[in-house]
């Protein structure tokens, strides 16, 4: 499977409309391009992770522009395109920070609502519903196991992604470039832990007064780095990922078979 990752650059000078279409023509544009069969892009990517003061603006229902935009692009370049998340708006009126999945026929595979929300008691952890599911969605080459940014600390949501046959975690981020380190770190463990793929796609740019990572990152099931972003501008990673490795590295080393506490 070969995977393009999108740092998009959230400034705060470019409105999220705009940002919008540029990102949806990004998408066609590199799946052309790269003959990519995943297009992923980060967390957040419309209002900023940080922009707190934009979420309730912009928030979306499911199916709102971010939906229709995202879904006409993974359908006209005939990809599955994990378009990062949105602020979701509910019918009951709470936000989630949810993301989608989008199959090469425009359809939505998958939607999951961010479970560990960032802020201790600010920002998204009291703007934002926590999601109680985890997900896992079946593309034909591989099971994605999604999880959105701060999650990545959460170890144990990780193993329950494995248990729903996970063998690749796409994980959507806006990380801050102060706790870049973390995030690589993180990225690398999950992978090596769970042997599994990882696609870890942030933000590059700075909104809302926080400069932003960027440093998206490929992991394989032994942890090594198969690509990393230059930098914390906006970029474009694509890598070919041979999924054989995931059943490959189990077998050869099989430390999942050894779990005592699940
Ligand atoms: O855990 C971190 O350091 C960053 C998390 C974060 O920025 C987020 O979840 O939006």
């Amino acid at each position: 499977m070969r995977a393009s990752l999108l740092q998009i650059a959230v400034d705060d000078d470019e409105s999220v409309n705009s940002r919008r279409q540029r990102v949806s023509s990004l998408v066609r544009e590199v799946a052309e391009r790269e003959r990519s069969g995943l297009v992923v892009l980060p967390e957040l990517w419309t209002t900023g992770a940080f922009a707190y003061e934009s979420f309730g603006a912009e928030a979306e229902p499911l199916q709102g522009a971010t939906y229709e935009v995202m879904a006409k692009a993974a359908r006209e370049a005939g990809v599955w395109l994990h378009a990062g998340s949105i602020p979701e708006r509910a019918a009951d009126g709470a936000l989630y920070n949810t993301s989608l999945v989008f199959s090469p026929e425009g359809e939505l595979a998958a939607s999951y609502r961010k479970i560990h929300r960032f802020g201790f008691d600010k920002g998204e952890a009291v703007l934002m519903g926590a999601g109680t599911e985890l997900v896992a969605t079946r593309t034909p080459e591989a099971v994605l196991g999604l999880a959105t940014c701060y999650d990545l600390r959460f170890p144990e949501l990780f193993r329950g992604l494995v248990d729903l046959g996970a063998e690749v975690f796409v994980v959507p981020a806006g990380w801050p470039a102060r706790r870049r380190a973390h995030w690589s770190l993180f990225a690398r463990a999950r992978a090596v832990e769970d042997q599994v793929f990882v696609l870890a796609c942030g933000t590059a740019g700075t909104h809302a007064g926080v400069p932003q990572a960027g440093a998206s990152v490929v992991v394989d099931p032994w942890g090594e780095v198969l690509a990393e972003a230059a930098g914390a501008e906006e970029e474009v990673l694509t890598v070919d990922l041979d999924l054989a490795k995931v059943a490959e590295t189990r077998e050869q080393f099989p430390a999942l078979k050894d779990r005592r506490l699940s």
